[in-house]
Formats: structure tokens, sequence, C-alpha cells
């Protein structure tokens, strides 16, 4: 994907469908943290040196992947998850929101034209890159959205033969 991103209407548009998703007790155990413009050097420069300091940017191509991590698309968004032990609301159906919140950004994004990827990749499960990147205390990422403009039709690959995971249920 490449230049241009979505702008603040489109991207307002695709977080709205990304919020309006469901949410059992009203929730929200998500929220979104945008990252485009020059952000996306400057996080560049600080994975690479977290990277470096846990050994896993010994190469220099090592070193480039980290460092233009972020300028892969011209609008990242994170998706982050909140959810929590609740009384009543079980901490997997939050998650399940939370994926479901990052389907509809991917989603909508289609529909406003953008080509998009949800990722995760070490930045999404490293503390010290979560922390920069802005997941508080007790949060985690779900993933980061990578949106931009198509440059080549979506690849499709093999999907899985509905009769291998379909079945209809019947006693016993
Ligand atoms: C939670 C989650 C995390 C993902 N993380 C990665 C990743 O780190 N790297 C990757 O290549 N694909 C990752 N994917 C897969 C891509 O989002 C996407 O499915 C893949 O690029 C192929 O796209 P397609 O399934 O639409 O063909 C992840 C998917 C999910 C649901």
């Amino acid at each position: 994907m490449c230049e241009p991103g979505p702008g603040d209407a489109d991207l307002n548009d695709m977080l709205t469908a990304a919020a309006r998703v469901p949410d059992h007790g009203k929730l929200a155990p998500w929220r979104f943290i945008i990252y485009r413009g020059d952000a996306r050097q400057v996080i560049g420069q600080k994975l690479l040196e977290i990277a470096e300091a846990k050994g896993t940017a010994g190469s220099e191509a090592q070193r480039e992947v980290e460092l233009s991590r972020f300028t892969r698309a011209p609008v990242v968004v994170g998706v982050v998850s909140k959810a929590a032990l609740h009384p009543k609301i079980p901490v997997w159906e939050q998650e399940l929101s939370v994926g479901a919140s990052c389907m509809n950004l991917v989603s909508a994004a289609a529909a406003c034209g953008f080509a998009s990827q949800w990722l995760s990749e070490w930045v999404c499960f490293d503390d010290d890159a979560a922390a920069y990147l802005g997941a508080q205390e007790g949060e985690r990422f779900a993933g980061f959205v990578y949106i931009g403009t198509p440059t080549q039709a979506p690849f499709e690959r093999p999907r899985p033969n509905l009769d291998d995971i379909v079945s209809e249920w019947k006693e016993g």
C-alpha cells in the first residue's frame, strides 16, 4: 500500500465503525491510537533501540525492518484491548468484542476504498514496545491496522473448504 492514507473524515468513519461492534455490558473494552506523519519515523528509531537492546536487530536488514515498521502504511491504527475482569462479563467476551472492532476497522477501510492489514508482530507482545506505543497498565494491543492506498488487487489465498468447518448439530 502507498500514500495517500485516509484523511480525517474517512478515518473518523472507519473508527466509528470500529467502535460500533457488539459489546456485552456496554464496556467499550477497546480504544484506538493513530500513528501517522513524522511520528512513524520517530517510532521506528525507538523500536530499533528496543530491538537492539534485546539483541533482535543484529543485521542491517533487521535494522531497516524496525526503522520502517510504521512507515509501511501512511496511517496505522493501534487497537488497544482494555478487557479486564468484570463481575458479569467474561474477559473472553470482551476480547471477542476487540477482535470484532479490528475486523470492522478492516472492513470499513475497504468500504472507503483503502487497503488495510491487521498485524500483531513482536511490538504487540513486547512490554517495552507496547508501552512506548501507548498501552497503559492492564491494556494490550489486539493489533495494528495498517491503512493506505492499494497498490495491487488483494491476493487471494486458498480458504478452508466449508465442508470441513461446517456441520449440522445432531443429538448424540
Ligand atoms: C490478531 C491477528 C494478528 C495478525 N498478525 C499478523 C502478523 O503479525 N503478520 C502477518 O503476516 N499476518 C498477521 N495476521 C494476518 C493478516 O491480518 C491477514 O490475515 C493476512 O495478511 C492475509 O490476509 P487475508 O487473510 O485477508 O488473505 C494477523 C491476523 C490476526 C487476526
